[in-house]
């Protein structure tokens, strides 16, 4: 059996997530055939996707609450079902209603969780407060949605863990608190070698954060680069409707009353090609439907 390696000795990389030939199903509805990703130690990866297509049962299977059918999945070397205490603590995961210690005030919330983590960070945990001008004293049911949430971050950030997995983070933040967020989060990784797994539908905020992506299509075809290089060559051509053509490796056309748009790997010069931002191209992409 193939060994995977924590270490890529060659260049010195390290790989903090690594998962090989993965297969997952429900039942009979396949979530993922032979998946293979790699998250490098010190990035920001962003796992992308359309809804329904197999981020959250991943991330579930990372988390040892579902184990691989086929194939092998490991976080810091070990397989994600089986971590090691060690390891597990090393790792801070933010997931869709994260928190339900409503009658707690920031205080207690702070204290209550404090215990559970060895490298525990209270001053995070305040940094992001504060930036909200809160009264530590207010119970969290009096916060609304978004100062909430930054009390979520809060707790997550302050277990100083090396890898964060972030689960649809924007849930319900207005453009704001995403941004605060954002910035926040790019401030704390800078400079450290935490990684740092994020799924979101928010396109627009992954642009400047994000190192390296995976692209999921529904039945589990996955493109992986960069964010860099997915902005840069993958591209948006404009034809006209009565215009004839022939190309060769088109990724996808839509169909629009006046014209068509073509999506594309390959560069084009004959053709006038669009200027369009991150979320288009996604869409480009993946599809709209
Ligand atoms: N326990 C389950 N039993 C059967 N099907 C499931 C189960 N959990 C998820 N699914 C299905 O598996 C597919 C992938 O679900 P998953 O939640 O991983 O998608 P996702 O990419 O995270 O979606 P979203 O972006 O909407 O959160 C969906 O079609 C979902 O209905």
């Amino acid at each position: 059996m193939e060994r995977i390696l924590v270490k890529q000795t060659k260049n010195n990389i390290i790989m903090v997530v690594e998962i090989k030939d993965l297969s997952y199903a429900y039942g009979n509805k396949k979530i993922y055939s032979n998946l293979n990703i790699q998250i490098k130690e010190g990035t920001i990866f962003g796992l992308l996707g359309k809804n329904g297509v197999g981020k959250s049962t991943l991330i579930n299977i990372l988390m040892g609450f579902l184990k691989p059918q086929n194939g092998k999945c490991q976080i810091f070397g070990e397989d994600s079902h089986n971590l090691s205490a060690k390891n597990k603590k090393n790792i801070a995961l933010l997931y869709e209603g994260f928190i339900s210690y409503d009658f707690m005030t920031i205080n207690e919330i702070e204290n209550f969780f404090s215990p559970f983590y060895e490298n525990w960070n209270k001053k995070i945990f305040y940094d992001l407060i504060n930036l909200m001008d809160l009264d530590y004293n207010q119970k969290l049911s009096t916060l609304s949605f978004g100062q909430k949430s930054q009390v979520v971050l809060g707790l997550l950030f302050a277990q100083d863990a090396k890898l964060l997995i972030l689960d649809d983070y924007s849930m319900g933040l207005d453009a704001g608190y995403r941004r605060l967020f954002i910035d926040y989060l790019k401030d704390y990784v800078k400079g450290t070698n935490k990684t740092v797994l994020i799924t979101s539908h928010v396109m627009s905020d992954l642009v400047d954060l994000i190192d390296d992506i995976a692209i999921i299509q529904k039945g589990g075809n996955v493109h992986k680069t960069t964010m860099k290089d997915f902005i840069s060559n993958f591209r948006c051509y404009k034809v006209s409707n009565d215009e004839e053509f022939k190309l060769k490796n088109i990724h996808r056309i839509e169909n629009l009353k006046d014209y068509k748009k073509i999506f594309t790997f390959e560069s084009f010069n004959n053709l006038e090609e669009l200027e369009v931002d991150f979320e288009e191209k996604f869409l480009g992409y993946v599809g709209k439907y």
